[in-house]
């Protein structure tokens, strides 16, 4: 068995609507569908995108093998075998716009178009989305934590507790990409060149009769820098007092303890104690390393209570967004195309939110050009050009009587082009440039929209055609 080959990493619905377009002679007929998601996760203002690099490396990896194919062929469907074998033939030929990773997304606004043979589009979508809802949503968590720890270290430790292998080495790259500093996962330090860092476990101290002991013996293994931790019996009486002694021999020989690390217990109380003891024995460049089901909420609480941490290990609480666990990402048909020009469509929905916006769209970025700062994202149609600088008049979609005019401002096209006819024309950025292009995103923003608690709604507006476009269609449907 093969595990690497994820062309059928899909839902069987997608493969029997391809079949059913492949019997119908309509799998050629182009259509547009959005990704895009209606609610931010966490009660955050904003959300930071990711998942493209898999999304490529994903549509460029789409075959299906034999084995594959011999799979579908003894599914209950019993699919015709020329069906097999156009799929036996099948890559993407279509086209891919994306937001570039790092990018801050708002709600309702397309994060990625595609546009291919209703054929190809069907079989993507799920992929796409549990890709992009998942590595989106981790990289948002990360920014909030990256949010409240400041200018401290932060150190992805999750992998234990993800949800299975991919989560974890995917997680990890997610919170790289929000200003973590480090991953405790090798493979993903491997894959991606994030940087490795690691202390070490209770079980070190418990293999050994005596913590003095186990403490030497590592640091003596191990080259400069070690972090001990110091609370598996006794952290202010033993773990402290034998990380100090160890640290001390170390000087003597010219080496150096790098940190100590605190993993349970009132982390406030015992990181200030843990300062003031090892600043009088004059280890003042030994840092604090802090861990246990660390969250934003908890950090940024251990911060206010003086707490005297420099480097945070977070596990659970981000890998598996604890507190949110899901990001509703949506892959919406938004056009089809009928004798050779496209039909925008729409889907209708008691919920006005969740009436799907028609028409192949692009997404602006609206920033005010005495300020610098993003005033708003702007949709408007494909078919409408570029914007021009002239006036925009922005009104909010969900709420009409929420408008403003914008004159002096500069409009950043969101959505990049990545596939073309099948062929990739993006360079896909380093993750250092993935780093610095979201630490810049960052600061288009007013902080309004950036506070963890309560943010101020960012604005996603329409334009005037779109809008348009929508209520007729609405129209259209009703009557
Ligand atoms: N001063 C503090 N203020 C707020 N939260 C804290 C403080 N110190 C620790 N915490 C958090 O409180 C929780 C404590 O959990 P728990 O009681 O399970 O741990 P513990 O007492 O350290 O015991 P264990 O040995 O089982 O880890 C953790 O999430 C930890 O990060
Ligand atoms: O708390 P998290 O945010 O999830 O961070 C990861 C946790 O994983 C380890 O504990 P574990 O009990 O698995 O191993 P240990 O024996 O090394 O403490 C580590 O000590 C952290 O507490
Ligand atoms: O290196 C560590 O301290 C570490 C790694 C994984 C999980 N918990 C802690």
């Amino acid at each position: 068995m093969t595990y690497d080959n994820l062309t059928l990493h899909t839902d069987k619905y997608q493969i029997n609507m391809m079949y059913a377009h492949w019997k119908q002679g309509t799998g050629d007929h182009r259509s547009v569908f959005d990704v895009y998601f209606r609610k931010l996760p966490f009660g955050n203002g904003f959300a930071v995108c990711a998942g493209l690099e898999r999304v490529v490396r994903y549509i460029q990896g789409l075959s299906f093998g034999e084995e594959e194919l011999v799979f579908l062929a003894e599914q209950e469907e019993a699919y015709d075998p020329a069906f097999l074998e156009e799929l036996r033939a099948f890559r993407f030929s279509g086209d891919l716009y994306a937001m570039p990773e790092g990018t801050l997304v708002f709600p309702g606004e397309p994060i990625m178009r595609i546009e291919a043979r209703v054929f190809e589009a069907h079989l993507i979508e799920t992929a796409i989305l549990n890709f992009v809802n998942y590595q989106t949503l981790i990289a948002t968590k990360a920014a909030r934590i990256r949010g409240v720890a400041g200018e401290d270290s932060l150190l992805e430790f999750g992998t234990r507790r993800a949800q299975e292998g991919d989560a974890a080495i995917w997680g990890a790259r997610a919170a790289y990409v929000a200003g973590f500093d480090a991953t405790s996962n090798v493979r993903a330090g491997m894959l991606f060149g994030i940087p490795v860092k690691g202390t070490h476990a209770h079980a070190w101290v418990q293999f050994h009769d005596d913590e003095q002991e186990a403490f030497d013996r590592y640091a003596d293994s191990l080259p400069d820098g070690v972090t001990l931790l110091v609370d598996t019996y006794d952290t202010l009486r033993k773990g402290i007092p034998h990380a100090i002694a160890t640290g001390l021999a170390l000087r003597g020989r010219g080496k150096a303890m790098k940190g100590i690390r605190l993993d349970s217990g009132d982390l406030a109380y015992l990181s200030k104690q843990a300062r003031r003891m090892l600043d009088e024995a004059g280890l003042h460049d030994v840092k604090i390393v802090a861990s246990n089901d660390l969250d934003e909420h908890i950090i940024f609480n251990l911060k206010a209570q003086g707490a005297a941490i420099d480097i945070w290990g977070v596990g659970t609480q981000l890998i598996t967004a604890a507190d949110h666990p899901a990001l509703g990402g949506v892959y919406k048909l938004v056009a089809r195309e009928r004798n050779g020009t496209y039909d925008p469509v729409i889907k209708i929905s008691s919920n006005p939110e969740k009436v799907t916006t028609p028409g192949i769209k692009d997404v602006y970025r609206i920033m005010n050009a005495s300020t610098g700062k993003a005033e708003a994202d702007y949709i408007m149609l494909k078919d409408e050009g570029a914007i021009d600088g002239t006036p925009l008049r922005l009104f909010d979609p969900v709420h009409p009587y929420l408008r403003k005019i914008v004159d002096n401002y500069i409009a950043f096209p969101l959505l990049q082009p990545v596939f073309h006819d099948g062929e990739l024309t993006y360079r896909l950025p380093s993750l250092a440039e993935i780093r610095t292009y979201h630490r810049e995103q960052l600061e288009q923003f007013w902080p309004e929209y950036l506070r963890k608690l309560n943010p101020e709604r960012y604005p996603v507006d329409l334009s005037e055609e779109v809008w348009q476009l929508k209520q007729s269609l609405l129209q259209k449907h009703r009557a």
